[in-house]
């Protein structure tokens, strides 16, 4: 990463603009998917946050840490190596730049398709450019998060008393077009600005504020904190880290087919001072034709549908056009018609 040496640019690049004191959110939900309560748990936790830890996940340990390893050995590359598989189009590897649109953060990442029709000529160079076992890794480890997504996701449609219509989500996952993607991002410590950023009274944006646009994110990092969300009364509160844990978020979608029950919740990445963050997020998304709007037996009869229909597609394309922080959903509004 190069460094920074002016007060300015940091300022206008990372530093968040409000930056309020943030507490620690102690109580993130724990759903247990082996537990007969889990899907009421995650429900709940779906309706108030947004967010949930999944622990007793029964990933093997070696999966994440095999994909772990081979990502920080990518990492620690030399800065022009890693460039061979960047920048990204959108897929492949970044650095400091997030989307196409002025976002920057103090974080490198490699983002990945897992559509076969989309093809990625970074993503190619990425998988020539390095040891097999990096492309062998990640494969197992989406296998596994596709799995994982699935189960969650069916969890939730018990859980929302779909009945025999539970996988209605998660079959969206397992189809062979479903357009989701991976993303392993690297937060380098921040200790070389310590002195500009103190000076500032802000904090290093690793991750600037969004919501995902997909339907269910799975995310997985080492012991470093830096994840934080908004709560529903607008503070940011810290998310403990749990390195052998999952964090399950809400997307976009989702909250659309909930009819607005489930929130997509809103999150960024502050970069720390000392240690450096490691995190792999799998996005669950469905084909780009799938057509995405309430489900009618979540559209009760006293309410009325909130959203309109749109394919994922045109969703996708709208919000690759947009920042980071905008607020997307809007799109899906009755009254929105861009
Ligand atoms: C600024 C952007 C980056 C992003 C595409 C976008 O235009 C708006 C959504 C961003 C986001 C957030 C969640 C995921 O990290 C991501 C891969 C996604 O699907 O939407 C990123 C996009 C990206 O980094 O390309
Ligand atoms: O890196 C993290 O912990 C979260 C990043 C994130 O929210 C994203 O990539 O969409
Ligand atoms: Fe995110």
């Amino acid at each position: 990463m190069v460094v920074l040496s002016n007060q300015s640019a940091l300022n206008e690049l990372f530093l968040a603009k409000t930056c309020n004191p943030s507490s620690m959110f102690t109580e993130v939900p724990e759903v247990d998917l082996s537990h007969p309560d889990a899907k009421t748990i995650m429900v709940k936790a779906c309706q108030e946050i947004g967010l949930f830890k999944l622990v007793n996940h029964g990933i093997p340990l070696e999966v994440i840490t095999r994909l772990e390893n081979e990502a920080l050995k990518f990492f620690t590359q030399s800065q022009s190596q890693k460039d061979k598989a960047g920048p990204p189009d959108p897929f492949g590897y970044g650095s400091k730049r997030i989307g196409t649109n002025g976002d920057m953060g103090w974080v490198e990442y490699l983002l990945l398709s897992t559509n076969p029709d989309i093809v990625s000529p970074k993503t190619v160079q990425l998988f020539n450019q390095n040891p097999e076992s990096l492309r062998l890794c990640v494969e197992e480890y989406i296998g596994e998060m596709k799995k994982i997504c699935c189960e969650v996701l069916e969890e939730m449609g018990e859980g929302l008393g779909l009945g025999r219509r539970k996988n209605v989500f998660s079959r969206m996952i397992r189809e062979e077009r479903s357009d989701s993607c991976f993303r392993v991002n690297r937060y380098p410590s921040c200790g070389e600005l310590k002195e500009e950023i103190a000076l500032s009274g802000r904090n290093l944006i690793g991750f600037g504020e969004h919501t995902d646009p997909q339907i269910l994110s799975v995310l997985r990092s080492n012991n470093t904190s830096g994840l934080q969300i908004c709560l529903p009364d607008g503070t940011w509160a810290s998310i403990p880290p749990d390195h052998s844990s999952f964090f399950i978020n809400v997307g976009d979608l989702l909250q659309v087919m909930s009819n607005g029950r489930f929130k997509s919740v809103k999150h960024r990445v502050l970069a720390d001072s000392t240690l450096s963050r490691l995190s792999m997020i799998y996005f669950g998304g469905p084909s780009l034709e799938e057509k995405i709007a309430p489900l009618p037996s979540l559209v009760s009869k006293e309410e009325e549908s909130l959203y309109r229909e749109l394919t994922w597609r045109e969703y996708k394309n709208a919000a690759y056009k947009s920042r980071l922080s905008d607020h997307r959903i809007t799109l899906f509004h009755k009254s929105s018609n861009t």
